[in-house]
């Protein structure tokens, strides 16, 4: 099994990294392409796998293509490669707004086709990614897509129609969460917590919060209870959070950001 990116950067990075620390394929099974020569030469020193300028070579030499540029260079790329992609190879695509509709028109047509988004802790191994596929794609090609897909991290097959809510909550999340961890290390900065440590207090306090609500299986809610004693710190805390619209900021940056990846 090979597998090529076309764009080499943030989220093919992370994958790519993903897919080689859980030993689905070698490295040397993996090519990819970027603009620039810098940035290839960061990725084959940095990730070991085999390199390229041509996207034509990397699609040529993949069974799985990975379409891992910026949403706006999909059609420049597709126009490039769609006279030499096969039948049999399967496309992927990790852009927010590209719909199989349009991803099959900017081919021409009969290419098997599974979109879609992944999110950058996939490098960790802890991703969150949202699938769906087309009427080409096979039982058996699907599978071997979710089995790299879930090389790094969690994946779920979700109506295409919930594609846009995926980059939202999962996509673009990620950075949501630095925000959060930042803005609390800030605070416990402000009151004498050497910088580092605070980020670790932070990060880790979120990482066992993640894991309470997927590993309990009991509603947010009644975890935020548990925490919040009566006439105690906590709920003082959650007042103040509540008066400065930290729920409402959240949904209202989450339709945002829906938003603009349906304008795309
Ligand atoms: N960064 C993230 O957290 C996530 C990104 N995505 C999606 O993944 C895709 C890639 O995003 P990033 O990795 O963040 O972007 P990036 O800008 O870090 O990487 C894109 C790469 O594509 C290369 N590139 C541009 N035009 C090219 C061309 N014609 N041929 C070959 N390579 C070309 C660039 O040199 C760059 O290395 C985008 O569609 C983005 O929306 C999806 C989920 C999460
Ligand atoms: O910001 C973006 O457009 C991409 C899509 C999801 C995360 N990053």
């Amino acid at each position: 099994m090979k597998i090529g990116f076309i764009g080499c950067g943030n989220m093919a990075t992370a994958i790519i990294k993903g897919i080689i620390r859980k030993q689905i394929i070698d490295a040397e099974n993996i090519i990819a392409s970027a603009k620039t020569k810098a940035t290839l030469d960061r990725v084959q020193k940095e990730l070991g796998v085999k390199v390229s300028t041509d996207n034509l070579e990397v699609t040529e030499n993949s069974d799985i293509l990975v379409l891992a540029v910026k949403p706006q260079y999909y059609p420049e790329v597709i126009a490039q490669i769609k006279d030499v992609v096969r039948k049999e190879q399967i496309v992927i695509s990790i852009a927010p707004g590209k719909t199989l509709d349009w991803l099959q028109e900017q081919f021409g047509g009969g290419v098997r086709l599974v979109r879609t988004m992944p999110n950058t802790p996939a490098l960790v191994g802890e991703g969150m990614t949202g699938a769906c596929r087309n009427e080409y794609v096979t039982d058996e090609d699907y599978a071997t897509v979710l089995r790299i897909l879930g090389s790094f991290g969690e994946v779920e097959t979700i109506p295409e129609n919930l594609m846009d809510v995926c980059v939202s909550v999962s996509g673009s999340s990620p950075a949501y969460i630095y925000i959060l961890i930042e803005a609390m290390a800030d605070g416990a900065v402000a009151d004498g917590m050497p910088r580092a440590q605070a980020y670790k207090f932070a990060a880790q306090s979120v990482l066992g919060s993640a894991k309470m609500v997927l590993e309990t299986g009991k509603h947010p809610g009644e975890l935020k209870d548990q925490v919040c004693s009566p006439g105690g710190t906590t709920i003082e805390a959650v007042r103040v959070l509540e008066e400065k619209g930290f729920r409402s900021s959240v949904i209202e940056a989450m339709k945002a950001c829906v938003r603009k990846t349906r304008g795309i």
